[in-house]
């Protein structure tokens, strides 16, 4: 009998790329997807191959605890509605999930298998049930430096991010779009007269930027012609809570016992669209050549692209423009810093929707089916 999968966030943003990779990879074929809305019930389902069936209430905790397994991208409040309720039926299921609530539970895997494939193995062995998607910075600079960590060679790491407006939600990619078209005709009379004075272009742009005007209902602030240096709510030690990740999730996906490696930057906004780039100064535990660092991130999974620390490989292959899409993953600016011999610099960008979140999803599936 093929495992029964919940399905919880499919139209979604983050669910909408997950059902497309379902699909593009055949995962469908072996399993009896059920699909879930809070909103919806009783609108016909996702016809996945499998015929027509109805959205079933994901608040039903009968209907839920009649699958093997429940997939859901709904989001943290959905899930702290909806966990404990569910297991305190007894229902033991496997839950995937893509919000960070369950986390740092103690019961709980993070999941990023190229990674930590050992951990997730183990954890099924023991009877583990939960498994969680990582943030999408942490599985993203864990995927890009697998080699170096996997080697045991990082002392520290400190990631700067430039994320991506899609990190914030689909309605901020759809501002990041309005607060760019709106900012070119702000200023479109200047820019179609190529006699007009630079100053005078510049001046009408930032005017409007900071004007009653510019439409930034969901970030706040202005994020097109300007960033924003914070992600997430506030924590006592004076990161954010994006920053506080890094080093928490990334330790517990590595599964460093006792002392964590250090690992700890500032996070901030930029008008990207949907990937996620992160520059990252490490100090390795020993002075180690640029060759054979190179060497080590190129080989560690398929995804890693090892770019050269040349100017026009970088400025074509190491941007959010060449890699939204793609499952790629690549690194560079792999060079020493003068800080010392141990001191290096890396860039690296993912997709953050893809390996960002919906990606360890969908392998975690294919994992507990056995098709992976
Ligand atoms: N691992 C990571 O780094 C990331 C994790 N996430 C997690 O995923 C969660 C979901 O994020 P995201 O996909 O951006 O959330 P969305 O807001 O795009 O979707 C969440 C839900 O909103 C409901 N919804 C209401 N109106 C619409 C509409 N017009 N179109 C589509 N859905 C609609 C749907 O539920 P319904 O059908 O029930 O109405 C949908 O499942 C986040 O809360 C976060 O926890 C997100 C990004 C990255
Ligand atoms: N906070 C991330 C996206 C996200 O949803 O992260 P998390 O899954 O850790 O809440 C961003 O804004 O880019």
């Amino acid at each position: 009998m093929s495992m029964k999968v919940g399905i919880v966030g499919w139209r979604g943003m983050v669910g909408s790329v997950l059902m497309q990779r379902l699909r593009e990879e055949g995962d469908f074929n072996n399993i009896d997807p059920v699909f879930f809305t809070t909103s919806q019930h009783g609108l016909p389902a996702p016809d996945v191959g499998q015929g027509a069936s109805v959205l079933q209430d994901a608040g039903n905790l009968e209907a839920l605890a009649a699958c093997d397994v429940i997939l859901t991208c709904q989001g943290g409040d959905y899930t702290a509605e909806v966990y404990q309720p569910l297991r305190d039926t007894g229902w033991n299921g496997y839950w995937i999930d893509a919000a960070s609530s369950l986390r740092m539970a103690d019961d709980s895997v993070i999941v990023l298998d190229p990674v930590n494939r050992k951990n997730i193995d183990d954890a099924i062995d023991a009877g583990v049930k939960t498994f969680v998607g990582g943030n999408c910075t942490v599985s993203l600079m864990l995927l890009g430096l697998h080699g170096l960590f996997k080697e045991g060679l990082v002392e520290w790491a400190s990631p700067m991010t430039y994320q991506a407006a899609s990190g914030a939600g689909a309605r901020n990619m759809r501002e990041l779009i309005s607060q760019m078209g709106a900012v070119h005709s702000a200023a479109k009379v200047l820019l179609d007269d190529p006699a007009s004075a630079i100053l005078e272009l510049d001046r009408t742009v930032a005017d409007y930027i900071r004007s009653e005007d510019y439409p930034c209902d969901q970030f706040g602030v202005p994020l097109a012609g300007s960033l924003i240096p914070w992600i997430d709510k506030p924590m006592a030690s004076g990161q954010s809570k994006e920053e506080w990740k890094a080093q928490v999730e990334a330790n517990k996906i590595l599964g460093v016992d006792g002392q964590p490696i250090p690992i700890d930057g500032l996070c901030v906004r930029v008008g990207a669209m949907r990937s996620h780039s992160q520059a990252i100064t490490l100090k390795l535990k020993k002075d180690v050549s640029v060759d054979t660092i190179g060497q080590m991130i190129a080989s560690a999974n398929d995804w890693v692209q090892f770019v050269p620390n040349d100017r026009q490989f970088s400025m074509e292959k190491l941007t959010p423009a060449a890699v939204t899409g793609t499952m790629n993953i690549p690194v560079g600016r792999i060079r020493k810093l003068t800080m010392g011999s141990e001191f290096i610099s890396a860039f690296t960008v993912g997709d953050q929707l893809l390996w960002g979140a919906a990606e360890p999803l969908r392998r975690m599936l294919a994992i507990l089916k056995g098709d992976l």
